[in-house]
């Protein structure tokens, strides 16, 4: 067998740290090599000898655990949440120095998830209204979701590219937060409850019709295959490389 990925993941006493790090154990071709959580030094990382880092911290952390990875060399696959145009602009110019390096940021690892952001964005076009509903466990420190955001960007690039027009809202009184985030011209809608995982909806309206495209994470293991694609694929893709559509054929 040729050598295993050597794996550090950060995050890796909370919920998807803990996950991963049972779902990297269980891979044959990958190694377990660190596991850091708050309070732990980034050096760990290097003095283990891993090739690739998975961030699953917190979106006030996670900026600055990726330019730490790539000033040292390590591959990052990221699933933690907060990254905005700029974030992304600044990773960008950092990987430009760094050649060979790659991280992959992906606002979710679930492939039912990917594809509903795909579907979503090829059937925006055809529709008058689109609106994005994510539903979450209470215990998310962000809102909207990071998928929800990354959807509603693809929505918005596709209706744009076809010239169709923001959606229809005759809404003149409302209060604050009724009618959601206004996401790139994309009403965006969060629900935080207690038994909930992770879901997203999209509502796409015309005349007399309407379509809802659902997607449901029950539990956490639904997101390790696509962080296990990332480890797999992330050193052979240097730069940066946003949403996990890319490694699936479906950008
Ligand atoms: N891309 C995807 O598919 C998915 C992404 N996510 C995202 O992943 C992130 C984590 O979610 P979740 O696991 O639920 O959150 P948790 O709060 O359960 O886990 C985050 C962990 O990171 C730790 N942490 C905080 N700061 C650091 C640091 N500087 N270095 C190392 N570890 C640190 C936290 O410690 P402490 O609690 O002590 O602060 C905690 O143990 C969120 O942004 C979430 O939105 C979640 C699910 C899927
Ligand atoms: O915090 C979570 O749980 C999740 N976060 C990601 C997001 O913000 O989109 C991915 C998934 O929705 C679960």
């Amino acid at each position: 067998m040729s050598e295993r990925i050597r794996v550090a993941v950060l995050g890796a006493a909370g919920r998807m740290g803990s996950t991963t790090v049972r779902a990297v154990e269980a891979a044959p071709d990958l190694e377990l090599v660190a596991a850091l959580d708050a309070g732990d030094d980034l050096a760990r990382v290097t003095a283990a000898g891993a090739q690739v880092a998975v961030d699953f911290t917190v979106p006030s952390v996670t900026e600055q655990n990726v330019h730490a990875l790539v000033d040292a060399g390590v591959h990052a696959v990221v699933g933690a949440t907060g990254w905005d145009d700029a974030s992304l602009a600044r990773v960008r110019d950092h990987l430009a120095d760094r050649p060979g390096v790659g991280v992959l940021i992906a606002p979710n690892f679930a492939l039912g998830a990917v594809l509903t952001m795909a579907f979503a964005a090829r059937a925006a076009r055809w529709f008058e209204s689109v609106e994005v509903v994510e539903l979450h466990h209470p215990d998310k420190v962000d809102a909207p979701s990071g998928t929800a955001l990354h959807t509603a960007h693809a929505i918005a690039r596709a209706r744009r590219a076809a010239g169709v027009a923001a959606s229809p809202d005759a809404t003149e009184q409302s209060l604050d937060g009724a009618r959601g985030a206004v996401v790139d011209d994309v009403h965006v809608h969060a629900v935080r409850l207690r038994g909930l995982t992770a879901h997203e909806e999209v509502l796409l309206g015309n005349p007399g019709e309407q379509l809802t495209i659902r997607h449901d994470s029950f539990d956490r293991v639904s997101f390790m295959p696509g962080v296990l694609l990332g480890v797999r694929q992330v050193a052979s893709r240097p730069g940066l490389t946003v949403g996990l559509e890319h490694l699936l054929d479906l950008d």
